[in-house]
C-alpha cells in the first residue's frame, strides 16, 4: 500500500473522502457498476498460505487444521442429573470411599463445622474409571460423550476442564484424545476459536437476523444514507470500514454497528428493516454468552459465575452486522483484513457463503465453514486466562457472491472500562507467572491505533 500512496498523481486521501462522502458504502460502488476494485481497496499479498477446506467430517477429525465443533446440548444435559427424583438418586448415595461413583451431600458432613448447601455426584474417573453400569443412567453416556465433545475444544482447555470436572489433568487430553486421533498440538493452537451447535438459539431467529440485514443493505442507497456516520457517540452507526482513514487498505465491506448493552438504542434509532429481530437475536446471544462464560470460567478453574458476574464479561455488547458486496476482483482485496478481536468473547453468525478464515499454527489460513455459530475468544480473555485461551487472528476473503455476517462483541464498556484493571487471573499459592501486564480497557483500545498486534504490547 505504501507504493500506492506515494505514486505520482494519486491522492489516496481524496479518494477515501470521495468514497466516504457518497454514504452509500461499497454496495454503492457495486450498484454503480464498478468492474475493477478501486485502488483504495487493494491489499498487499498475504505471506501465509491457505490450507484447503475440509469438507468430509472424517477428514476433519483426522486433520489437525480443523476448527473444533462443540455440542452445547451435551454440556447442558449434564445438569439434568441433579433434577431426577430422590428415589433415582438414593441408590448412589454412599460414604464408602472405595466406590468409584459416590453421590452424597457434603463428603465431610460429619467432620466439617457446618454443612454446606450442596449435593455432589463424585466420579473417580482415573486411573481406573467406573464401568458404565456404575454410573447413574441419567448421565451414563453423557460422561463419556461430554469428554469426547469437549476434547475437541483444545488440549490446554481440556487439561483445565478435567480439573474442573474432578478428573486428573490429562484425562481428556490423553485418554479420550486417543480415541479420535486429535493431536494435542492441533487442539492447543485452536484454543479459543471454535464452532458451537445445539446452542439453543432458534434457527428462525438466526435466519431472520441475516435476512433483515440483507434487506437493509440491499435497499436503495437513500434508505441507508441517513444511518451513515462516523460519530462514535451514536449507538447505531452505518459505515464502510470504521477505520477507513487509518487502515493501510480499505476492505470490501459495509457495516451496521449497534451498541446494544448496557444501554441499547431505542427502537426508532434502528433501521425499520431489522428493528424487531435485532432485539430478539441479541437477547438470545446474551443467554448463549452466559453459558459459554460459565463453561470457560470452570475450565479456567474459576467459579462458574466468575467471568460473567465478577469480571463483567457479558455486560457490554456491540453488534457489527457486516455486508460484503459481490466483488469483481476478489484477489485484489479482502472482506476483512487479518485481526484479532478486542473483546472478551465474540459470537459470530454467518450465512452460507463462507470466506471467514482463521490463522492457525504454522501460519496456515483455515476456512471456517458456514453452518454453525462461531465463537472466538478475544484479546481480553486471552490475557485474563494468562494465554491459556487464544485470541486467534482471522480475516474474511472477498468473493463474487454477496455475504452477510453478524458479529456480537462482548466487550468492556463505558465507565467500567476506564477504571477497571484487566490482567491475568493468577492467584493462590501455586499461581503461575503472569505472562501479560495489567491495563485498563481504555489503554488497550488506544494501543490498537498504532497498528501493532495489541497482544504483543502487553506480553511480559
Ligand atoms: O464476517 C466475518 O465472518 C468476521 C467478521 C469479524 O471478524 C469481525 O467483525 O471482527
Ligand atoms: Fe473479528
Amino acid at each position: 500500500m505504501a507504493d500506492a500512496t506515494a505514486s505520482a498523481g494519486y491522492d489516496r486521501l481524496a479518494e477515501l473522502k470521495a468514497f466516504d462522502d457518497t454514504k452509500a458504502g461499497v454496495k454503492g460502488l457495486v450498484d454503480a457498476g464498478v468492474t475493477a476494485v478501486p485502488r483504495i481497496f487493494h491489499h498487499p499479498p498475504d505471506p501465509h498460505h491457505h490450507a484447503p477446506s475440509i469438507t468430509h467430517p472424517d477428514d476433519a477429525a483426522a486433520d489437525s487444521s480443523s476448527i473444533p465443533v462443540i455440542d452445547l446440548r451435551v454440556a447442558s444435559r449434564a445438569e439434568l442429573v441433579a433434577q431426577a427424583p430422590a428415589e433415582a438418586r438414593r441408590p448412589y448415595y454412599t460414604r464408602d470411599a472405595a466406590r468409584r461413583v459416590k453421590y452424597s451431600s457434603n463428603y465431610d458432613l460429619f467432620q466439617a463445622p457446618a454443612a454446606s448447601w450442596r449435593d455432589t455426584l463424585f466420579l473417580e474417573m482415573a486411573p481406573d474409571g467406573p464401568s458404565p453400569e456404575e454410573i447413574p443412567p441419567a448421565c451414563r453416556d453423557i460422561v463419556f460423550e461430554y469428554t469426547r465433545q469437549v476434547q475437541s475444544l483444545c488440549g490446554v482447555l481440556l487439561g483445565l476442564l478435567s480439573e474442573a470436572l474432578g478428573l486428573h489433568r490429562g484425562y481428556l487430553e490423553h485418554d479420550a484424545g486417543c480415541r479420535d486421533g486429535l493431536s494435542v498440538k492441533a487442539a492447543s493452537e485452536t484454543a479459543g476459536f471454535f464452532q458451537v451447535v445445539n446452542h439453543g438459539i432458534p434457527e428462525a431467529a438466526m435466519s431472520a437476523m441475516l435476512a433483515a440485514l440483507r434487506r437493509f443493505n440491499e435497499a436503495p442507497a437513500e434508505a441507508r444514507r441517513p444511518y451513515y456516520t462516523r460519530d462514535t457517540a451514536r449507538r447505531v452507526k452505518y459505515s464502510s470500514n470504521y477505520d477507513l482513514f487509518q487502515a493501510p487498505a480499505a476492505s470490501w465491506r459495509d457495516t451496521l454497528f449497534l451498541e446494544m448493552a448496557p444501554d441499547g438504542p431505542s427502537p426508532e434509532e434502528i433501521p425499520p428493516t431489522c428493528r424487531d429481530i435485532v432485539f430478539e437475536y441479541t437477547s438470545q446471544v446474551q443467554s448463549l454468552c452466559s453459558v459459554l462464560l460459565g463453561l470457560l470460567s470452570e475450565a479456567l478453574g474459576l467459579h462458574r459465575g466468575y467471568l460473567e458476574h465478577d469480571a463483567g464479561c457479558r455486560d457490554g455488547l456491540g453488534v457489527a452486522a457486516h455486508y460484503y458486496p459481490p466483488c469483481p476482483e476478489p484477489h485484489l482485496t479482502l472482506g476483512a483484513a487479518k485481526h484479532s478481536d478486542p473483546t472478551f468473547l465474540t459470537v459470530l453468525l454467518q450465512d452460507g457463503v463462507g470466506g471467514l478464515q482463521a490463522l492457525l499454527g504454522g501460519g496456515r489460513w483455515v476456512d471456517v465453514p458456514p453452518g454453525a455459530l462461531v465463537v472466538n475468544v478475544g484479546d481480553f480473555l486471552e490475557i485474563m486466562s494468562n494465554g491459556r485461551l487464544k485470541s486467534v487472528e482471522h480475516r474474511v476473503v472477498a468473493s463474487a457472491t454477496a455475504r452477510v455476517s453478524v458479529a456480537c462483541f462482548f466487550k468492556p464498556y463505558g465507565p467500567a472500562a476506564s477504571t477497571r484493571v484487566y490482567g491475568p487471573i493468577v492467584e493462590g499459592d501455586d499461581a503461575e507467572t503472569p505472562r501479560y501486564r495489567s491495563f485498563t480497557a481504555v489503554e488497550f483500545l488506544r494501543s490498537r491505533l498504532d497498528g501493532r498486534p495489541p497482544l504483543d504490547r502487553f506480553r511480559l
